[in-house]
């Protein structure tokens, strides 16, 4: 049977931005950017388990805010389930102690970096969600 993989991701945005994790070599998919977070643990909440992942990946303390999606993506390894909420930093800087790159992309470039594929039904959603907050934005 195909694995299936519980993963949750932070959508954090500051000022028009949204930060991106580039995945280092020493990760699997290297070179594919996506929303910082990891796996879900046996008994942890995806909110728990997120707020986890940013400590310890990010050293930063966060707050989750509201779901994003819920997508599931068949790789060759398995099927990551991905969840995404939005999220805000509440202490500390994002730091990036695993990940190539952080970067803080702005809304409308979100678009021009290659995220992993099971990233891209949150990356149109936010991209529509931040337009309607804010129409007057380039698109
Ligand atoms: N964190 C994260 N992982 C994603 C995203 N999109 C996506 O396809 N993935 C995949 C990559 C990995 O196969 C899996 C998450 O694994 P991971 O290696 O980041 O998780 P982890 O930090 O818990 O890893 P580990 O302790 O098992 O090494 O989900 C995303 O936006 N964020």
């Amino acid at each position: 049977m195909t694995e299936q993989i519980d993963v949750v991701g932070a959508v954090l945005v500051r000022d028009g931005t949204v930060l991106a994790a580039l995945r280092g070599q020493a990760m699997a998919m290297a070179g594919l950017w996506e929303f910082p977070g990891g796996k879900i643990e046996p008994g942890e909440s995806p909110q728990e388990a997120l707020v986890r992942e940013l400590r310890e990946e990010l050293l930063c303390e966060i707050t989750v805010g509201d779901h994003v999606e819920t997508t599931s993506h068949a790789y060759d390894f398995g099927i990551v389930r991905l969840t995404t909420f939005f999220a805000t930093v509440i202490s500390g800087e994002p730091r990036a102690t695993e990940h190539a790159e952080l970067r803080w992309i702005p809304v409308t470039e979100l678009r021009s970096v290659q995220w992993a594929p099971a990233d891209l039904p949150a990356v149109e959603h936010v991209i529509h969600t931040l337009r309607r907050l804010d129409p007057q934005a380039p698109q």
